[in-house]
């Protein structure tokens, strides 16, 4: 760990025309020399594309053993298969229920965006368009259910999750996921940290109570055109730190690069995609990228992915982290919190479906 050295990061103008495969499994390397090493790949990754694939899966073949199989997952950073695949049979599940029960946890009654959001009433792009998807959003809960309905203070972001009586097992299911990205998002915020030459725990005290916002995403066949120009996910960056996308095998998010030209983000079986988000923009002052991208399904199939948006407690203040701003670089930003950002760009996403009620 190297906090001290002078931070030599400039910002970058250079395209893309692939996004970067990382494997994760030194993350939590004793050796500080291998969180380096992996902090520099990462580092390239954030300066040019703002986006890059994370191996998840574990070596094959692996030693079929109970006690193993949960050690090497650990030390990897990977999430079981299974565990994925539960989470997205409960999504398939719960987007094949009535709309009438859909919208029993309609989001736009909730508070702070949870719940589900019938097609087309999701704005990302603000062009007023309306996506061709169907969501379900949840927020932080304990996994355990003994404390389930405990609420977290999240201040002005605070808002319980919504969850179908119709299925019973839909909650544990989605929140086992929920929780193992939750533990993966935690472990990358250090190498974040490395990657803009911080201390190691530079993020450790604003990660308490992490915002972690994770969507069910369901996307239909779309035809080739739209007569209003909509399509699976309007142009548009993630709000907060970073996101972490599982995505199934069906090609449909594309990322802008720096000519403006979008590159399929190419689904890679056994990775979760990483993105970055606005808030490391705005804690970077733009060295970070916060990449735009969309998706669109053309391919006649339907699409299920799970983002998982995470940011620092909501109540951290969003300034500009030393060695980023200067005389010749000052900073662009209005400091506003976590919560402040998150809160409004949520409600202008959604005004476009409350306009509709
Ligand atoms: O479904 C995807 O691949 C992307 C979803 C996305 O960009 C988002 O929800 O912010
Ligand atoms: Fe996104």
């Amino acid at each position: 760990m190297d906090g001290s050295r002078p931070n030599m990061l400039k910002p970058s103008k250079q395209s893309f025309k692939e996004i970067p495969v990382i494997g994760l499994a030194d993350a939590t390397s004793k050796d500080p020399a291998a969180r380096r090493a992996l902090a520099d790949q990462i580092r390239d990754a954030c300066l040019n594309v703002g986006f890059f694939y994370s191996q998840y899966r574990l070596p094959s073949p692996f030693p079929v053993c109970g006690g193993c199989l949960n050690g090497l997952t650990v030390k990897d950073h990977g999430i079981p298969e299974k565990v994925i695949e539960t989470a997205v049979g409960a999504a398939k599940q719960f987007f094949r229920l009535p709309v009438e029960s859909k919208m029993k946890l309609d989001l736009q009654k909730s508070a702070n965006f949870k719940g589900y959001t019938a097609l087309r009433t999701e704005d990302a792009s603000r062009e007023k368009k309306g996506d061709i998807h169907e969501g379900f959003d949840l927020g932080w809960e304990p996994e355990s259910p003994a404390n389930a309905n405990a609420l977290r203070d999240d201040g002005i972001m605070t808002g319980a999750n919504l969850w179908p009586d119709e299925l019973p097992v839909f909650r544990k299911d989605v929140l086992a996921y929920y929780h193992a990205v939750v533990r993966l998002g935690k472990s990358l915020f250090p190498l974040f940290a490395l990657t803009l030459n911080l201390p190691e725990d530079f993020f450790a005290d604003k990660i308490t109570k992490p915002a972690a916002v994770m969507r069910l995403l369901h996307y239909p066949p779309q035809p080739i055109e739209t007569t209003d120009g909509g399509i699976g996910i309007g142009a548009h960056t993630d709000y907060e730190c970073f996101t972490i996308l599982w995505q199934d095998e069906v090609q449909a998010l594309q990322v802008m690069n720096a000519d403006g030209k979008w590159i399929d983000a190419v689904p890679m079986p056994g990775t979760l995609v990483v993105n970055l988000g606005d808030q490391f923009a705005r804690w970077t002052n733009d060295l970070f990228k916060s990449t735009i991208h969309r998706a669109i399904n053309l391919t006649g199939n339907e699409r299920y992915s799970m983002p998982l948006f995470f940011g620092t407690n909501y109540d951290v203040k969003l300034e500009p982290i030393p060695g980023c701003v200067s005389a010749e670089n000052p900073f662009k930003y209005e400091v506003v919190t976590a919560g402040q950002y998150v809160q409004s760009q949520l409600a202008a996403t959604y005004a476009f479906g409350k306009a509709k009620l």
